[in-house]
């Protein structure tokens, strides 16, 4: 499955020193690091650009590398004519330090293409998101784009989506939240679910997202089961404004490891 990195990469990947200039020595390549998987994918996500793109513009330490790659391009006149529709505060700070002109959905209902990271990727491309804060406006514009690349580093492939004992964050509203935390917490009794509000490391104050709400995390002991179902009962709660499951949106995922990265389409 997995194919050999691209030319434009090879630099990052220390060569193999031959045998015949090594005394028969083969000198082992340096691991990368899992930043540099996560640019790998980011980097190679970029190559479905074309000028004149309406772009979903990703929030997260994997999505900033395609954001600064697709200013870069743009700054050289390789991309023209972009227009991007940031997932959060930080990636609309971002893209406009790099020079992407900027919309929003209200203007441009409809986008070409986005490309965002993710928490957990399973085999059939659903994902888990919004660990690092961002999932509603993820989302949001994700679910309006034609085409959505999903770049990962191989740590993020699962099995099943919040198996790992790993949080699955849930958006709620702040008003009475240890209420909501307790019915979030209920519905999942079977999985052992156990409901946590986020808070902030330094002061223990409650993590305010950028549409002004908190995040509960859920953990299973188990399996969640069929997560359609889960979603459903998830999203009937009243309080609920969304959670991190992104169920059958992505198109297609790249994932980038140490054997090289790997272009899947649904
Ligand atoms: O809340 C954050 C977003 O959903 C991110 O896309 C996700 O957490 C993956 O982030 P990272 O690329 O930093 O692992």
């Amino acid at each position: 499955m997995a194919v050999a990195f691209p030319h434009f990469l090879t630099p990052e990947k220390p060569p193999m020193v031959s045998p015949s200039t090594s005394s028969q020595i083969e000198v082992p390549p340096v691991a990368l690091t899992q930043d540099e998987l996560k640019k790998i994918a980011a980097y190679k996500a970029v190559e479905y650009v074309e000028s004149g793109m309406v772009l979903g513009l990703g929030t997260g330490s994997t999505a900033k590398h395609a954001v600064a790659k697709i200013g870069e391009l743009l700054h050289q006149g390789k991309l023209k004519n972009i227009v991007g529709v940031p997932t959060s505060k930080m990636t609309h700070e971002q893209a406009l330090s790099v020079g992407i002109p900027l919309s929003d959905l209200d203007k441009h209902p409809v986008l070409d293409l986005a490309i965002d990271g993710a928490d957990e990727v399973d085999p059939h491309l659903n994902l888990v998101k919004g660990r690092g804060g961002s999932l509603l406006r993820e989302k949001m514009v994700e679910g309006a784009c034609k085409k959505f690349i999903v770049i990962v580093d191989e740590s993020k492939l699962v099995n099943h989506l919040g198996a790992t004992g790993m949080a699955m964050p849930v958006e709620i509203v702040p008003f009475c939240w240890k209420f909501t935390a307790e019915r979030l917490q209920g519905l999942f009794e079977h999985a052992g679910c156990v409901a946590k509000l986020r808070t902030l490391n330094q002061t223990g104050e409650p993590f305010v997202t950028d549409n002004g709400n908190y995040i509960v995390d859920l953990y299973f002991k188990s399996e969640l089961g069929d997560l359609n179902v889960a979603s459903d009962k998830i999203l009937r709660l009243a309080g609920v404004v969304e959670h991190g499951m992104f169920l059958g949106m992505a198109t297609t995922l790249i994932v980038a490891g140490e054997l090289g990265v790997c272009v899947r389409e649904k």
